[in-house]
């Protein structure tokens, strides 16, 4: 990526800027150019409302996503912030918010530091969102992709306004992932950009030729004037337009990455590593031969796809919906079962509480099948409980029995035997819901009869302490 930005300062430090918009919390890095090495970092959580009372409709506020990056950024040393050169970008996948380009922001000086704020702007409906029911996707025209289309995808969600809500898409002008609004906001841009990686991420987006699948969509009645423009991942989106929480204007934007691929590109140091991220979902990837192309139409049924990663390469990945996000629903439950018999308990004191009791269970004969999301390429079969009988019913057996289950899941989609037939020789752990889960790691390094290694321990550290 290009960068206008300041030469050197005295000291010769310079940063890379790298934020995170994940499904749970904000993340926000400092890179030292020279040493490669985390400088400062941040983690804040965005209190997304995952509440037990559950409609299909699964959104966010970018209001107060926004508000938790700039208490993120805020904390990073203001010295550093000024000597940033470039700022990469990733996030969630698959989900849509709509903005107006002109207005989709404001700028405003509050304290010492230049911010934006959203403005004219639509809720962000997440890949967890399930409105479209199978039947409507069904009715959907077939894509000219090798990806299929799923509930909680960005054209998906669109065609479901164009159905039940038209008159919604009127209010907006143009419409991106929440990582790629951030950086049209940024930059100033009127129209979004968005890299290949999250474009395949929406559906009706064909990696061989990089384009939307326009002819399919506009006879459809598809308002495609609101699709982001595709930019090659890697690539650099614009310049900042005004000076950021001290970042100087005309600092280089790197266009908006998935934040799975971004995750394999930290901690994949060999062809032969696969990679195993456990955040709110779970992501289970290795690359693939750089001559592989991918078949040309979906498979619905599979639960492998093949996203698009760097120059043309692509990742296989089982995706999993059911990550640390089944682990933080058995916590609120317990929460708000404790809280209707009269009792307060805070979040992080049970996560602690139920890790140390299965410390001490190293086994259970408890089973769990953790999908209370389904997974895309079997919706209907949610969660279920069995093998339960007296003496397996602790907290102690459930969260190692839980545990266990969100691993086995995952290697079920994406099986050992497979991995070791591509050659795959070591897995490598990344992912916050794996770094603060000791449960989880044992049960990851008891599945794989593989090395299993961990991404930077630093940035697993300063998380840990967030
Ligand atoms: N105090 C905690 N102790 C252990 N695990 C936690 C704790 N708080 C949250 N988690 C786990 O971290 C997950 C969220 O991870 P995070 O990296 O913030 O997600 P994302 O990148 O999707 O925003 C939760 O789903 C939960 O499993
Ligand atoms: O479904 C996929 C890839 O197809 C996803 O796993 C993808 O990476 C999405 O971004 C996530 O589901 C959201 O990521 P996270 O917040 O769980 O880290």
């Amino acid at each position: 990526m290009a960068s206008s930005a300041p030469s050197p300062s005295a000291d010769g430090a310079q940063y890379v800027l790298g934020m995170d918009f994940g499904t749970s919390s904000v993340k926000v890095v400092l890179l030292e150019t020279q040493s490669k090495t985390v400088s400062d970092s941040c983690s804040l959580p965005t209190n997304p409302d995952f509440s037990l009372t559950h409609t299909l409709a699964v959104e966010q506020d970018p209001v107060n996503i926004i508000d938790t990056l700039n208490r993120c950024i805020a904390s990073l040393p203001r010295d550093k912030l000024q000597k940033v050169i470039r700022i990469g970008v990733s996030g969630q996948m698959h989900g849509i918010m709509f903005w107006k380009a002109k207005t989709g922001c404001c700028w405003d000086k509050r304290g010492d530091s230049y911010m934006f704020w959203p403005k004219d702007v639509s809720q962000l409906v997440t890949w967890q969102d399930g409105r479209c029911s199978s039947d409507f996707l069904c009715s959907l025209p077939q894509p000219d992709s090798h990806l299929s289309v799923a509930t909680g995808f960005g054209c998906a969600t669109i065609f479901w306004y164009l159905t039940y809500r038209p008159e919604f898409l009127t209010d907006f002008t143009t419409a991106g992932t929440i990582h790629d609004y951030v950086v049209a906001m940024l930059c100033g841009l009127d129209k979004c950009l968005m890299s290949t990686q999250n474009a395949a991420s929406w559906g009706y987006f064909n990696t061989h030729t990089n384009q939307w699948n326009m002819d399919i969509l506009r006879s459809s009645g598809f308002p495609v004037h609101l699709l982001p423009e595709p930019a090659p991942s890697g690539c650099c989106a614009g310049f900042t337009i005004s000076e950021w929480h001290g970042i100087p204007t005309k600092t280089a934007v790197g266009a908006a990455l998935g934040d799975f691929q971004c995750a394999v590109y930290s901690c994949m140091t060999d062809r032969t590593d696969a990679v195993l991220n456990i955040s709110t979902s779970a992501q289970l990837s290795f690359v693939m031969p750089t001559d592989f192309v991918p078949p040309a139409k979906p498979d619905p049924f599979s639960p492998v796809s093949y996203y698009p990663y760097f120059e043309g390469s692509y990742l296989a990945v089982a995706a999993s919906l059911n990550g640390g996000n089944v682990m933080a629903t058995f916590v609120e439950m317990l929460i708000a079962w404790v809280k209707e018999l009269g009792v307060h308990i805070d979040g992080p004191s049970v996560y602690s509480h139920l890790i140390e009791t299965a410390l001490n269970q190293t086994s259970s004969e408890l089973e769990v099948r953790p999908t209370i999301l389904g997974e895309r390429h079997n919706t209907g079969c949610l969660g279920l409980v069995s093998n339960i009988s007296r003496s397996n019913i602790s907290l102690g057996h459930v969260t190692r029995a839980l545990c266990r289950g969100i691993i086995d899941n995952i290697t079920t989609m994406l099986p050992t035997q497979l991995l070791l037939q591509t050659g795959v020789k070591r897995i490598m752990g990344s992912g916050s819901a794996l770094a603060r889960n000791e449960i989880l790691r044992q049960e990851v390094e008891r599945a794989f009869p593989l090395p299993v290694h961990y991404g930077d321990k630093t940035v697993f550290r300063s998380l840990e302490t967030t």
